[in-house]
């Protein structure tokens, strides 16, 4: 029985176990992923994304290294897993159709392929060979802000086109406020029809994840992400526990229970956490700025190396208007204070 035909209004999608991972300095272990996805498999969570911070491929320089190898970690989850599917994340050009099939291979059922909310072209082969996997296909339109509700509508189409089921408006600095989410899934939809679901992705760096997931969900999305304890880049996701909370409060049916989701995230997931998703300077200045949240460890790292304030450094991160696939440029940034400053 697929999720939609379970009796939910509105499936939650959990991504503690790979959002988190930029938070975790992408240091999960074995037993972190195992607790976690039978707390969440216990809860009802239907999918469960479990892969590096930025996807299939990304434990690299650039990226940083994973502690356990990603591969390793999918198994860990598929064995785990009862009733829930796992998903993993793939970013065309870091991760390859090769890694896909071995995510396969390995039991993933779902793959969401994520890049820039501009960039949508450059899935399609992945899309096509995940349909032939036989996978779930999502589609993550990154960094959403940057784009109008129209011109994120076509790049939709571009992926639902390709293969794709459902298309995400992904708030990747947690940037959008209200009806900027709103309209931005009602383009979707209403460019989608029926032929593929849209889905809603936030961060809290502006403290509007929860809500605008209520929005998005009005606005006719139909999957929304979340992350225990919002274990997650930036300021973190929206907290799933805190989703299943204000749903059934508004008496949507998610198929989740809002109870084991609160012990798993007191019990489970914050006792393994290393470092706290919060609203703090940086991480607000990444929502006002519009900086793509997973950037927000780099900068800190380049501000202790270098000596110069990471906000000062994401402020003019966002004033470049620096995408996924930009990280060195921070280093670059952080020597250009270093200069401006004598
Ligand atoms: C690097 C991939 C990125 O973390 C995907 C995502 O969750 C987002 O853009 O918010
Ligand atoms: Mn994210």
């Amino acid at each position: 029985m697929s999720w939609a035909e379970d009796g939910r209004e509105v499936r939650i999608v959990d991504t503690s176990l790979r959002d988190g991972s930029h938070a975790m300095a992408h240091q999960f272990t074995e037993d972190n992923v195992r607790d976690t996805v039978r707390a969440l498999d216990d809860a009802g969570v239907s999918l469960i994304e479990v892969t590096h911070g930025d996807g299939l491929g990304g434990s690299t320089f650039n990226y940083g290294f994973s502690l356990v190898d990603e591969r390793k970690l999918i198994a860990t989850a598929v064995a785990e897993a009862k009733q829930a599917k796992i998903a993993v994340l793939l970013l065309p050009g870091l991760g390859t159709v090769t890694d896909l099939k071995a995510a396969a291979d390995l039991g993933a059922g779902a793959v969401r392929i994520a890049t820039h909310c501009t960039e949508a072209d450059v899935s399609i082969q992945h899309f096509t060979e995940a349909r032939n996997l036989g996978l779930e296909t999502v589609g993550f339109l990154m960094l959403s802000h940057m784009s109008t509700p129209d011109a994120l509508a076509k790049q939709g189409r571009i992926m639902v086109d390709a293969g794709c089921q459902c298309v995400y408006i992904v708030d990747s600095a947690g940037a959008l406020i209200l009806e900027d989410a709103a309209e931005r899934v009602e383009a979707l939809v209403a460019e989608f029809g029926g032929e593929a679901q849209v889905g809603y992705h936030g961060h809290q760096n502006l403290s509007f994840g929860v809500a605008n997931s209520v929005l998005a969900y009005r606005a006719g999305a139909r999957q929304i992400d979340g992350s225990l304890v919002a274990l997650g880049a930036g300021a973190g996701n929206s907290p799933t526990e805190v989703l299943a909370a204000v749903f059934e409060r508004l008496g949507v049916r998610t198929g989740v229970d809002k109870d084991v989701l609160m012990d798993a995230a007191e019990n489970v997931v914050k006792p393994y956490i290393t470092r706290l998703p919060v609203m703090d300077r940086s991480s607000i200045v990444q929502g006002f700025a519009g900086v793509y949240s997973s950037f927000l460890l780099h900068a800190e790292r380049a501000a202790e190396r270098y000596g110069v304030p990471a906000h000062e450094i994401l402020y003019r991160v966002g004033e470049n208007r620096y995408v996924g696939g930009q990280e060195d440029m921070i280093i670059d940034i952080a020597l250009q204070l270093v200069a401006e400053r004598g």
